[in-house]
């Protein structure tokens, strides 16, 4: 009898938990976002009808699938369109057209408010304080054995103290002090590509595909300015940490729509246990070089474990705030700029104008000798291309914020938890902002200041890119060897084909024919 009434109760028990649980799923799933879908809809924001409880993430599938069917390689006059949006964005570009510049969106529960409007984007450019908008949570779970508590997704007063830490490891004088390791890297790999131009069959001219060697400069670079003299071990630790980019690569929805970051899964153990050596492999090489004495007490993981402890007085504190951004400062860092100078290789294979010119100017500037600080500042068309391959081809497809709580941007209130999405591309090719020739390559566009709002490569306001400087340095050192020592052009092999992985890249490489143009006594 009592066992009777036992059974009862546990089953009452369950049976009220069971619906406890779904009601709290049916809460954060549907009535939450619902209510703050209905919010902006109120004040005129239109969307496309989410469902549950995936949102529109459905929509977004069919559109990404239905213009990989439909849009093989776009040629235009030139043979190459520089617009990439409807093949990689095709669901932003299909709503665009359908509800303007404003527009909400859903992916699960979490609610995007998608925004080219210039009242807006200005708003969230002028946004310093870090208690209204941080960056956005979206991917935060699934992602964070790659970035931990580091600068690149913590917000409020924990991403202020690390700005405050970081910041002056990349003020122009430190970039300055490591402008000796980005020539030696460039020099290298100009060398071997010289050898193969010399030992190759193509009668002075080496038809290559320039994005491995490319990658393996940044990497060597970041790996250098990391971990100084202990680079080689550096590059091996960013092998792991491109290891661990793959198995976070997939969103674990079921984690980010409910917060339950410890739901077990085999890409989260895999991710799990390569962390774990991730980080003991960083602390020992930190702490090797820190023993090492002088000559590595220079490198950049040095000097922020030293400042960390000093802010911080613990060290278990300062080594989690050494390993995350370790892992941070590679990610945003490498790719980012690898990328970066494919594409300018590839738009200045296709102006030969424009490369004679960047040359004419490399080698003017360079008199003979080696990049240095001087030298790479009178290299002004040098910049204007950077700039414009990076108007055209920005690393960084989105500017993604959160609203941390109620806030007003460009008149529009929008309420704590959504997500704010700036899609760079869209700005950059706007015939409003860049006038008629928005989607053409004209570097000559940047002699002048662009607007705050309407060019945002390194992102906006308080967030901006740290490294920007560091970036644009090792992108102009490369890119005045390469150019004073060889002619680009475009290799009939090459296929334009703007791809999203990480950063927006050209998906099947960047094929050049390299012809070696250096005189006897350039440098080398
Ligand atoms: C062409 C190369 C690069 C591009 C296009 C680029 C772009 C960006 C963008 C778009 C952001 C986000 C800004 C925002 O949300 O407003 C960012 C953040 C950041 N970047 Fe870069 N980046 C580049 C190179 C680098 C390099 C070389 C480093 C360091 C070595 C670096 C370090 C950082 C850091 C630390 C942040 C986080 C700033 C914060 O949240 O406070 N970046 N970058």
């Amino acid at each position: 009898m009592a066992t009777t009434l036992e059974v009862k109760v546990v089953a009452s028990l369950c049976c009220v938990g069971a619906c406890g649980l779904l009601l709290y799923l049916y809460r954060i799933l549907w009535l939450v976002p619902e209510r703050v879908r209905r919010e902006l809809r109120r004040q005129g924001i239109r969307r496309p009808p989410p469902s549950f409880p995936y949102g529109n993430l459905a929509d977004m599938r069919q559109a990404a699938a239905d213009a990989k069917r439909t849009l093989s390689t776009e040629r235009g006059g030139t043979g190459i369109v520089h617009d990439y949006r409807p093949a990689v964005f095709p669901f932003y570009e299909k709503w665009r057209n359908e509800y303007g510049p404003l527009f909400t969106y859903s992916v699960g529960n979490m609610v995007f408010l998608h925004a080219t409007d210039p009242g807006v984007v200005r708003d969230l450019c002028l946004c310093v304080s870090p208690e209204d908008l941080g960056k956005s949570s979206y991917m935060k779970t699934t992602h964070r054995p790659l970035f931990g508590d580091g600068i690149l997704k913590s917000n409020g007063e924990a991403w202020a103290r690390q700005r405050k830490l970081i910041a002056p490891e990349f003020f122009p004088d430190k970039v300055k002090g490591m402008l000796d390791l980005m020539v030696g890297s460039a020099q290298a790999l100009v060398r071997s590509w010289e050898e193969s131009v010399a030992a190759g069959s193509g009668g002075g001219a080496l038809d290559i595909t320039v994005d491995d060697d490319i990658r393996a400069y940044s990497a060597d670079v970041i790996s250098r300015a990391c971990f100084g003299s202990s680079y080689g071990k550096g590059k091996r630790i960013f092998a792991m940490i491109r290891e661990l980019q793959k198995a976070v690569a997939r969103p674990n929805l079921l984690a980010e729509m409910t917060g339950l970051r410890f739901l077990p899964t085999r890409s989260g153990w895999a991710a799990w246990r390569l962390n774990r050596r991730v980080r003991r492999l960083i602390l020992d090489v930190v702490r090797e070089s820190g023993a090492a004495g002088d000559e590595d007490a220079g490198n950049l993981l040095n000097a922020m474990l030293r400042s960390a402890e000093a802010e911080t007085g613990g060290v278990a504190a300062a080594e989690d705030f050494v390993v995350d951004n370790c892992k941070n400062i590679y990610f945003a860092g490498y790719e980012t700029t690898a990328v970066t100078a494919a594409w300018c290789l590839m738009l200045l294979a296709l102006h030969p104008e424009w490369q004679r010119r960047v040359r004419d100017e490399a080698r003017e500037a360079l008199a003979g000798g080696e990049p240095d600080f001087p030298s790479l500042q009178k290299m002004k068309q040098l910049t204007m291309v950077i700039q414009e391959t990076l108007r055209l081809y920005p690393a960084g497809s989105v500017v993604s914020r959160q609203a941390l709580r109620e806030l007003s941007l460009g008149g529009v209130r929008v309420p704590g938890g959504v997500n704010i999405y700036v899609p760079v591309s869209t700005v950059h090719l706007d015939a409003g902002l860049w006038g008629p020739g928005a989607r053409e390559f004209d570097p000559g566009r940047f002699a002048a200041r662009p607007q705050l709002h309407s060019y945002l490569p390194f992102g906006a306001g308080a967030r901006t890119c740290l490294g920007q400087g560091f970036a644009m340095a090792e992108l102009k050192v490369l890119l005045a060897l390469i150019l004073s020592s060889f002619e680009v052009a475009l290799s009939p092999a090459y296929h334009h084909s703007p791809a999203l992985r990480l950063v927006v890249e050209p998906e099947h490489g960047v094929q050049v024919i390299l012809k070696s143009v250096r005189p006897a006594d350039g440098p080398t």
